[in-house]
């Protein structure tokens, strides 16, 4: 029996507000609770995860092991892999599963999607946010802005956003004749790829089109798998029909491969590596003619961000700021800093000492310790990239003010690291590092570069700032996030203009990481991806695809125009 549509539902409030963040200090209950969850958590583990397919358990027995970072003797979870058969249910049941959910009143998608909203920031919430510290290695702090606030927001905020992304309607009728527009979900099936370092990135891709009614298989991170897997288990709580979600990790490569070459595979939805994701957009264009329609590749990547720190800039809220958005998560932030540029004038007069004496504060460890500010990078792959990104900076005769050290004895720790570079086309001055780097580069009056790379600093002559704005434009490919930090507003103006395209997120006085979603909406352009702003109404967009409808309410009386008569 179809439903009867009875009334027209407002469906959130008309404001929805930021999810509270807590804080976790000592002695406060919230404190208590996450230690509570940890503490379990540890006892428990590793925890079994299979694929879910049609709302079942799928045992492959092809088995996988997600180590914890800090620990890395030990494991947070042993997984299934998807193995081809696997995936092909997987594929066949979201196709099945489709038209239902499509059809499914707006309404009712919604109350899924607000319930998983609460599930996460209240019954889940200790359990999300010890995963994600055991798991990916996150402080306290930076769990709870990813796997509560940030999970919890991209839901409500989703809801709020599809329901204005419905109601824009022709502004105008013919007489006798009614225009609409309904937004309907893609033909075929979405494949969701989520990276490691966000668990809330992990709900978010599957979350946005599934709000729209599209079915999706969805491929998470080995890294991120358990805290994935939560995630997976909270939505079908919350209401999302077995079919809608396919939870299937697996090998990246061959999951992905077999997903991107069905007929009815209809778009991507990405995040992670640059490379990773050209060669997926390159593959999918060899797999043209095999598809029913035009696949969405939707895609946000790498980031290569910069402070531009002015001679009239606050010094130490500069380097307060650049301290957390180069070494916050280790540095494994799409957004994170990597390339600091220094009027040459504050460089001396006090940023520099403040700079190195504040670093030299920082404390590395374990995520279960909370006094660690900095926690470990995610594993092997990474742990030994970042110490080579280190020894080429020295190879090429960059200066190392502090850190550049490893200790990967028990978990994957990389200390926050400082490098003075003299080579302004070094590999680290345009490569996306991923973990706790900042390279600086000095720049002088003739232009001779003396500085550095991974959080660059780059230290610039105070007449030079113009050719130094240009210079960080064309430096790298990338162009996701940056920051101008300044009192005078002519150099914030210049600077906006000039750095036109060179960020999708650029900020002024305050760090290059941490956008919020319903505030800053975030991506970026160049290498860094498709620029669909995650956390607002534009990445909606991209996963329906619009019929126009148009009812006639008077017929004709005569085929022929008036000009025919005569
Ligand atoms: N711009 C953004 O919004 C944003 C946000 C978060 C992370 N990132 C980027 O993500 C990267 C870090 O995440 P990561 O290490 O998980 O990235 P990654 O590219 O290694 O992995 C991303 C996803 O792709 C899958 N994958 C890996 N190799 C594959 C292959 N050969 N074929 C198909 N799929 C494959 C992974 O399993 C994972 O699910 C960084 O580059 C970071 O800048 C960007
Ligand atoms: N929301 C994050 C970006 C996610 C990338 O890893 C930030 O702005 O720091």
């Amino acid at each position: 029996m179809s439903t009867p549509q009875l009334a027209t539902f407002k469906v959130t409030p008309s404001h929805p507000g930021s999810c509270r963040q807590r804080t976790y200090a000592a002695g406060t209950v919230e404190r208590k609770g996450l230690e509570a969850a940890l503490a379990q958590m540890q006892q428990e583990l590793p925890f079994e995860v299979p694929c879910i397919v049609n709302g079942s358990p799928i045992k492959t027995g092809k088995l996988a092991k997600q180590p914890i970072p800090s620990d890395h003797a030990r494991h947070l979870c042993i997984y299934h892999e998807a193995d081809e058969a696997t995936v092909a249910s997987a594929i066949d049941g979201a196709l099945a599963a489709k038209a239902e959910w499509e059809a499914m009143p707006w309404n009712d998608r919604a109350a899924i999607f607000l319930r998983a909203a609460e599930l996460v920031s209240g019954k889940y919430r200790y359990k999300l946010v010890a995963a994600t510290m055991l798991g990916q290695g996150k402080n306290a702090w930076q769990a709870e802005i990813d796997a509560a606030a940030e999970l919890s927001d991209f839901f409500r905020f989703g809801v709020k956003y599809v329901e204005e992304l419905y109601a824009q309607q022709p502004p105008k009728n013919a007489a006798g004749s009614w225009n609409r527009v309904e937004y309907r979900a893609l033909e075929g099936f979405v494949l969701a790829v989520s990276p490691f370092n966000f668990t809330a990135i992990g709900g978010n891709l599957p979350g946005v089109p599934a709000i729209v009614g599209n079915t999706v298989v969805w491929k998470p991170s080995p890294a991120a798998t358990y805290s994935n897997y939560l995630i997976y288990q909270i939505l079908a709580e919350a209401g999302v029909p077995a079919g809608v979600i396919q939870f299937v990790p697996g090998p990246p490569p061959e999951v992905v491969a077999q997903a991107i070459s069905h007929p009815n595979f209809a778009a991507l939805h990405f995040t992670g590596s640059t490379f990773i994701f050209k060669k997926l957009w390159k593959d999918i264009a060899a797999n043209l003619n095999k598809y029913k329609g035009y696949p969405r590749i939707v895609g946000e990547t790498g980031g290569k961000n910069f402070h531009v720190i002015h001679k009239s800039a606050e010094i130490r809220n500069a380097v307060l700021q650049t301290i957390r958005g180069g070494f916050e998560y280790q540095g494994q932030k799409c957004s994170a800093l990597s390339r600091l540029y220094v009027s040459s004038s504050l460089w001396s007069s006090g940023f520099k000492d403040l700079l190195l004496s504040e670093v030299a504060k920082i404390k590395i460890g374990s995520p279960s310790d909370f006094g660690n500010f900095m926690g470990p990078v995610i594993g092997r792959p990474a742990y030994d990239k970042i110490i080579g990104f280190i020894q080429k900076a020295k190879d090429a005769g960059g200066e190392v003010l502090i850190g550049g050290t490893g200790d990967d004895s028990k978990g994957y720790f990389i200390q926050p690291t400082v490098i003075l570079t003299r080579d302004p086309e070094s590999v680290t001055m345009t490569e996306e590092i991923f973990g706790p780097v900042i390279t600086v580069m000095v720049f002088r009056s003739q232009m001779r570069p003396d500085v550095l790379t991974t959080f660059q600093v780059y230290m610039y002559d105070d007449a030079n700032y113009e050719q130094t704005l240009e210079l960080i434009d064309n430096t790298s490919p990338y162009a996701l996030t940056g920051s101008i930090f300044a009192a005078d507003r002519k150099a914030l103006l210049t600077a906006t203009n000039k750095l036109r395209n060179a960020a999708g997120n650029v900020y002024y006085n305050e760090k290059c990481t941490g956008a919020v979603v319903g505030q800053q909406p975030f991506g970026g352009g160049r290498a860094s991806g498709t620029n669909d702003k995650a956390g607002s109404i534009s990445i909606f967009y991209r996963f329906v695809s619009a019929r126009s409808i148009k009812e006639n309410f008077v017929g004709l009386e005569d085929f022929q125009y008036p000009s025919n008569l005569i």
